[in-house]
């Protein structure tokens, strides 16, 4: 760390790479026979997916949506916004969207939305984080990685305001101030 912020470890990249190996064996099972579109959310879903699709055993296809809403704060502003489109006509096809976490599920709520506009045989969801006490809107998803308490997280793609998301595991920032 190059600076003050304090952190303590939630999950080490061994805890990860087990857990990814899990869920990609899951997926390959449940789309046996189906071509998906693996449709990432970036920034955060970076190092997630590149783990995830190595794994699974499909003919899959890949592509990336680009949403913001938490900007260089730590709390998100509910307001979701689509800064870059899927590129590959999801019409007619099974997506999976991998995201690297879900706190308020205003973002997944509103991409869920938002894709089903573009009639796709299927959506699913996947996120390797799931912070459930957070959960302002429902949201249900089909996959999930780990489930946590309250806490800023940072690495392996999360970030705040842009720094840590290289960090091969996953960590909380500050964790005097989340109560953990
Ligand atoms: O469930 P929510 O409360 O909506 O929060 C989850 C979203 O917040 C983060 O994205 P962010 O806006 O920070 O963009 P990033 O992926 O580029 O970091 C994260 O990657 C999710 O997309
Ligand atoms: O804990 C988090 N860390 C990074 N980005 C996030 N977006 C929502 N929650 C988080
Ligand atoms: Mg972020």
């Amino acid at each position: 760390m190059s600076d003050n912020s304090q952190i303590k470890v939630v999950f080490s990249p061994e805890e990860i790479q087990r857990r990814v190996r899990e869920l990609a064996e899951q997926i390959t099972s449940d789309f046996a026979g189906q071509e998906p579109i693996m449709l990432g959310v970036l920034k955060g879903c970076f190092i997630f997916l590149s783990d995830l699709v190595r794994q699974v055993d499909l003919p899959l296809e890949i592509d990336f949506v680009r949403l913001a809403s938490y900007g260089s704060s730590d709390t998100s502003s509910g307001r979701v916004q689509l800064v870059k489109a899927p590129e590959i006509s999801i019409k007619g096809r099974p997506v999976l969207v991998v995201e690297d976490i879900i706190d308020t599920g205003n973002t997944l709520k509103w991409l869920v939305e938002y894709l089903e506009g573009m009639q796709p045989s299927s959506v699913n969801l996947c996120v390797l984080v799931d912070k459930a006490e957070r959960r302002e809107v429902e949201v249900e998803v089909d996959y999930v990685g780990f489930k946590v308490p309250d806490g800023f997280l940072v690495g392996y793609g999360l970030d705040f305001d842009e720094r840590f998301r290289f960090l091969p595991g996953i960590y909380e920032l500050n964790p005097q101030r989340g109560g953990a």
